[in-house]
């Protein structure tokens, strides 16, 4: 699907879609547990389905919506992987964390995905199968992963992806002794790690983390049943803070001021934008506020921002210091990439009258969205529907905020 944007004023209230990394825990959390969990506010976008779908294949048996989850049986010696392959979609956060559950559950399972899914980089999950002696194969766009996963220590880096070491959190304390998580490199993204070690407190599971580099995860615990409600999303609100940003009257509903969400941050960085001056955000914390940070910066008129310790951003849907710079451009917009950073100069409008991809990244095609409202001319964007991936409802909540697109 196409979508082409009239550039118009927004205005009114909206309410972000549930947090996509809470409900990928709560359901995981759901599906180990010792009963029948109800979990409110699910929201069938494509990666908490594929969270969902690969549950189903781990023995959780799952409402369609969602909502209702009963336990896989946790039978300790007989388990064998599953034979169905498990379709993560293009979700780093369902293959990441599950990896590690389905040895600690099946002993091992074969995923698949989409897009970009299995060449972002799972070397950490590689590295320590080869130290603890379990079989994988990447052959064809399947990754198999066989053996039995032992307590002890995992060392991994903490700079590539906080997924590696939520998928450990999850399966560790399954196993029938205790564990130690060491991190060789500083933690980064460490909202997320946060938001796991709450969500596995939430069904009664143990991890303790010194605020550095060890995690002591003591083994032979269960999760314990538990209804739950999953929050408002504050990556995907952080679109609809940038368009009050950019002088619309938009109002953001129904978030928890209180999270643990990391990209909570986004308050904190909107600050820095509003501030007269040259601005430096560093987002080695929180990734996924780039793209909305990046629409904000590029119509800071007259002000220098730049982005600084992004590399990550380069292992996402796209590589997204690339597809910012090459949409915020062809909208008119002055942003220089580097390797690891952003530096853009602020224009009072953007020129807009282009087509611009989607690059098959949800927070590509809203943060275009959003930059299009101050641009001169129309703009299209392609491949539009990868919204879908976090927020399925946002082109109707764009629309019932006043924004003119066209769907073709
Ligand atoms: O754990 C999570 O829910 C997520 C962790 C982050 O990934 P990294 O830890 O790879 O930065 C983030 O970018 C992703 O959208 C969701
Ligand atoms: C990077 C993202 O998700 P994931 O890593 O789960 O694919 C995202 O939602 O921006």
């Amino acid at each position: 699907m196409n979508v082409t944007i009239t550039p118009a004023a927004l205005g009114g209230a909206v309410t972000p879609p549930p947090s996509k990394s809470q409900a990928h825990r709560l359901i995981i959390a759901a599906a180990l547990s010792d009963g029948v969990c109800r979990l409110s506010n699910v929201e069938l976008s494509q990666d908490i389905q594929a969270t969902l779908r690969c549950m189903r294949t781990l023995d959780a048996d799952a409402s369609a919506d969602g909502t209702v989850i009963r336990g896989a049986d946790l039978v300790d010696g007989f388990e064998t992987p599953p034979p169905e392959i498990m379709d993560c979609g293009e979700s780093g956060s369902t293959l990441r964390f599950l990896i590690p559950v389905a040895l600690a559950l099946k002993r091992g399972g074969r995923f698949t995905g989409h897009g970009r899914l299995m060449e972002r980089p799972q070397e950490p999950y590689f590295r320590l199968f080869a130290e603890k002696g379990i079989a994988w194969s990447l052959e064809n766009g399947v990754l198999a992963v066989e053996g039995r996963l032992t307590p002890g220590v995992y060392a991994l880096p903490g700079d590539v992806s906080s997924q590696f070491i939520t998928g450990l959190l999850y399966a560790l304390p399954l196993l029938e002794g205790d564990s130690e998580l060491v991190l060789t490199t500083a933690l980064e993204s460490r909202g997320y790690v946060d938001m796991t070690l709450d969500a596995l407190a939430q069904f009664g599971v143990a991890a303790e983390y010194d605020g550095d580099r060890r995690f002591r995860v003591p083994g032979n615990q269960a999760y314990r049943h538990r209804d739950l409600a999953i929050e408002g999303d504050w990556s995907n609100a952080a679109f609809w803070f940038a368009a009050a940003f950019l002088g619309h009257r938009v109002d953001v509903e129904g978030l928890n001021p209180r999270s643990v969400q990391g990209d909570r941050v986004i308050g904190e960085q909107l600050a820095r934008l509003t501030r007269p001056g040259p601005a430096e955000l560093d987002v080695s914390q929180c990734p996924d506020l780039v793209p909305p940070l990046a629409a904000m910066a590029a119509l800071r008129a007259g002000e220098t921002t730049a982005i600084v310790n992004a590399a990550r951003l380069r292992i996402k849907e796209s590589d997204r210091l690339a597809s910012v710079t090459q949409v915020l451009s062809t909208l008119g917009a002055d942003v220089e990439e580097h390797d690891d950073h952003l530096v853009i100069r602020g224009r009072e409008r953007l020129t807009g009258g282009v087509t611009v991809s989607g690059h098959n990244d949800h927070r590509i095609a809203m943060m275009a969205a959003i930059a299009a409202t101050r641009c001169q001319g129309p703009v299209t964007i392609t491949g539009a529907e990868c919204v879908n991936k976090s927020y399925p409802r946002f082109w109707a909540d764009y629309e019932a905020l006043g924004g003119q697109i066209a769907r073709t």
